[in-house]
């Protein structure tokens, strides 16, 4: 539903009538029905006692969120109902998910054709995890190399290319264009990173152009906008980067990679609201073993 057209964000009045008529408000409300009904099973799920704390004895968001809703007094300042506990899920489900899986793709892709890379990666990943076998959160943070990756995918194939759109509040100028109160704005991040004036080789996969340099994700840096900048950044970055990066180490720790003999990556791209891959990337997993020689280096 995302990625269709829908005729009264840009045709007020008329739009309406016309999404009526195409029934893309019947398939809209069908699809809220549905998840709706998915996000009150998740619920009642967690309601059932034993069911709220999983394997390692921990609460996951919906148990916080759910015993926060229980332990607030009538003074909070913001009443919390259940209704905002699926409301949260949904952006989760709708921001969250595709946004990570496209990115973990394309690193995996980008990494494929670049196999040095992904030596260095896997080197540091083994080296750093050593003989533990398993890949703690917090071996993550001294994965330099692999943030490198993380933010070159994200220079190449921001999954949100066009950010959310914004509205122009006053007049302004930029450069020789005069741009109207209330104009809609749409940023175009994927051009932005791949700026010849602001990129040497912007269509090449170096994340080592990240060694030295201040350039960040947090929106301060306008020439590396993928979660977005200001008001409306992003405000699942952290969990984002959470998640590409144990995805990530743990791909690259678990398995060496090949390419299907004979077999060509494609890198084209599939243009919907977000940019993921069109064609589904085929790689061969190869179980690493664990060596005697593994050590244990820095973490
Ligand atoms: C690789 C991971 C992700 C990327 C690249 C990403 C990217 C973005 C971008 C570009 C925006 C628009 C920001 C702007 O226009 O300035 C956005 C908005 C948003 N993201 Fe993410 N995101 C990711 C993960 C997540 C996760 C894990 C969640 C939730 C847990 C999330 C929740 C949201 C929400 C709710 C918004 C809308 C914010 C608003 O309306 O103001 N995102 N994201």
């Amino acid at each position: 539903m995302l990625g269709s057209f829908c005729a009264s964000d840009f045709f007020p009045y008329v739009g309406n009538v016309i999404d009526w008529f195409t029934g893309f408000h019947r398939r809209l409300e069908n699809t809220f029905h549905e998840l709706d009904a998915v996000f009150q099973q998740i619920i009642d799920d967690h309601l059932k006692s034993g069911a709220t704390m999983h394997e390692h004895n921990q609460e996951d968001i919906v148990d916080v969120l759910l015993r926060m809703v229980k332990d607030q007094t009538k003074n909070d300042a913001v009443h919390l109902t259940k209704d905002h506990i699926k409301a949260i899920l949904m952006d989760i489900f709708v921001a969250g998910i595709d946004t990570s899986a496209i990115t973990i793709i394309w690193a995996m892709t980008e990494l494929a054709r670049k196999p040095t890379a992904m030596k260095n990666a896997q080197d540091e990943i083994r080296s750093c995890v050593g003989k533990k076998g398993k890949l703690a959160e917090n071996d993550v943070s001294q994965l330099k190399y692999l943030k490198m990756i993380i933010k070159e995918t994200l220079r190449l194939h921001p999954p949100g290319p066009l950010l959310l759109p914004r509205e122009t509040a006053s007049h302004l100028k930029i450069g020789d264009y005069d741009i109207y109160p209330k104009t809609r704005i749409a940023v175009n991040v994927w051009a932005i990173g791949r700026d010849p004036d602001i990129w040497n080789n912007p269509e090449e996969f170096i994340p080592e152009r990240f060694e030295d340099s201040v350039i960040d994700l947090k929106g301060q840096h306008f020439e590396l906008l993928p979660f977005g900048a200001g008001r409306r950044i992003c405000p699942g970055m952290n969990m984002g980067m959470a998640v590409l990066e144990l995805a990530l180490a743990n791909l690259l720790y678990f398995f060496d990679w090949k390419v299907p003999s004979g077999m060509e990556i494609d890198m084209e791209e599939g243009v919907t609201i977000s940019l993921g891959k069109k064609t589904a990337l085929m790689l061969v997993p190869i179980k690493y073993n664990i060596g005697e020689d593994d050590e244990i280096m820095h973490c």
